[in-house]
């Protein structure tokens, strides 16, 4: 584990095309990263995701909590949730990411692996209560994993390591070209949780 963070000074786009990815590194210290999730894992309602697959409603071993600034509702994989008020440590982590990024976001969903036997199927976030082409921001906490994109057309993969503290944003038409995934993996035994900072449109 490096001791001090491995903040890139300009983020770089890692698309090659049709939408925007800038992975920003590491933006907080590994000892701060490591306090946060600690608080986030200990503290958060934690509860089993739910969706329905080929007409079946399934629950998840990844658990998720979700926050925003009003209870929204928000559906995906068929199933309605309500977020719940921002939790303090969650504003903290909410104002890093919105000053690093430029960016406003109203809504968090925070997902916890309990290892590397759970991932997250390739799926892109293109949800009609997202804001069209709005940035999601995603920060990392504990277990370093990787993190693949697939172009839709033309299968295209990329992949890159998200680091303890890393935050990676996806802009533009990145939801309407490309599928991202956390594909599971044998090597990792360490948790970690994964913030996803979204625009909800009322
Ligand atoms: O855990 C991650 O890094 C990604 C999570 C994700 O893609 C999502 O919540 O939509
Ligand atoms: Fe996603």
């Amino acid at each position: 584990m490096d001791l001090f963070s491995q903040e890139l000074t300009s983020p770089i786009n890692i698309l090659p095309q049709d939408g925007i990815v800038y992975y920003y590194g590491e933006v907080m210290e590994q000892l701060d990263a490591q306090k946060s999730f600690e608080q986030l894992f200990t503290q958060l309602p934690w509860q089993c995701d739910q969706a329905v697959v080929m007409g079946k409603l399934i629950s998840t071993k990844r658990k998720v909590a979700w926050f925003g600034d009003d209870p929204f509702q928000y559906t995906y994989s068929q199933v309605t949730k309500q977020a719940l008020p921002w939790a303090e440590d969650l504003l903290l982590l909410k104002v890093l990411v919105e000053e690093k990024t430029g960016e406003h976001y109203n809504s968090c969903l925070v997902n916890l692996y309990h290892s590397g036997e759970e991932g997250m199927a390739w799926h892109s976030d293109g949800e009609k209560d997202l804001k069209k082409e709005g940035a999601i921001a995603s920060l990392s906490l504990g277990a370093e994993r990787k993190f693949s994109f697939k172009h839709k057309e033309n299968k295209q993969v990329v992949s890159l390591t998200l680091k303890q503290g890393s935050l990676l944003v996806m802009k533009g038409v990145t939801q309407q070209c490309w599928l991202h995934r956390l594909p599971p993996s044998k090597k990792v035994t360490e948790p970690r949780i994964n913030l996803t900072f979204r625009t909800i449109v009322r």
